[in-house]
């Protein structure tokens, strides 16, 4: 079967992207993100309709650059390329319909952190009651579709949600979060705060009724967290 040749450029880039995915998954499991296999993160080659995704079902332990999938943007395997003797992580088609429809997204990451997916588990989305969610996702974190794996439906719901809304993430219902961002580690950060802010608010609500912070200032912290915090070299600057 022919191999794509890629210029030196896109195959430069393409190394970095696999080198970037394969150790951003570590931080999953870092954080308790996710158990066994479950989980996955992609990211886009810059300056190519690639993408660069995980293999389905192996363990976080054997994830190597070498062993990353790289993808065109149908989701379709480029054949030849490392890791290409292997089935692409099962949410691919959902990370691909994201990269075709969001041109600005450069990563995507799907876990079952365990408040996001209980909040997922009632279809209901997390007020934005602490600054933490005014800062990182501009207001509340909203649910999407339910959508069964296996064709476009769960990546068509994860756009119909995210585009045009300030959130890096949808908690898909009775499944769990999908984050995007400008790139592989961005969306990282959104799932790791996606999970950190569901377990606080989920605490805060059996404790008593939640108060909302009102629309003007959730506007001017995520503002600032947006264009002040941080350094100017931060991907979301
Ligand atoms: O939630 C799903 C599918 O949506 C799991 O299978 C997913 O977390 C892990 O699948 P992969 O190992 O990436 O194929």
């Amino acid at each position: 079967m022919k191999r794509s040749v890629f210029t030196a450029e896109i195959e430069a880039a393409i190394q970095q992207v696999r080198a970037d995915v394969a150790a951003l998954h570590s931080e999953l499991t870092r954080y308790g993100l996710i158990v066994w296999t479950g989980g996955n993160v992609s990211g886009r080659v810059p300056g190519a309709d690639l993408f660069v995704i995980k293999p389905s079902g192996v363990s976080y332990d054997d994830l190597a650059p070498d062993n990353m999938i790289l993808c065109d943007l149908d989701g379709t395997v480029i054949a030849g390329t490392a890791g290409s003797d292997r089935s692409p992580s099962s949410d691919t088609a959902a990370h691909a319909y994201v990269y075709r429809h969001m041109p600005e997204v450069g990563g995507v990451v799907h876990t079952h952190s365990t408040f996001a997916v209980a909040w997922a588990a009632r279809n209901e989305e997390i007020p934005c009651v602490i600054t933490a969610m005014a800062d990182e996702f501009g207001g509340p974190i909203p649910v999407g579709p339910f959508a069964i794996i296996g064709d476009d439906s769960i990546g068509r719901g994860i756009v119909e949600t995210l585009s045009g809304h300030r959130s890096r993430a949808v908690l898909m219902a009775n499944h769990g979060p999908f984050t995007i961002g400008k790139d592989a580690k961005d969306a990282v950060k959104a799932a790791v705060m996606v999970e950190d802010v569901a377990r606080t608010v989920h605490y805060a609500r059996e404790a008593g009724p939640l108060v909302p912070i009102p629309q003007q200032a959730i506007d001017s912290l995520f503002d600032r967290y947006q264009n002040v915090y941080g350094q100017s070299g931060d991907a979301r600057r």
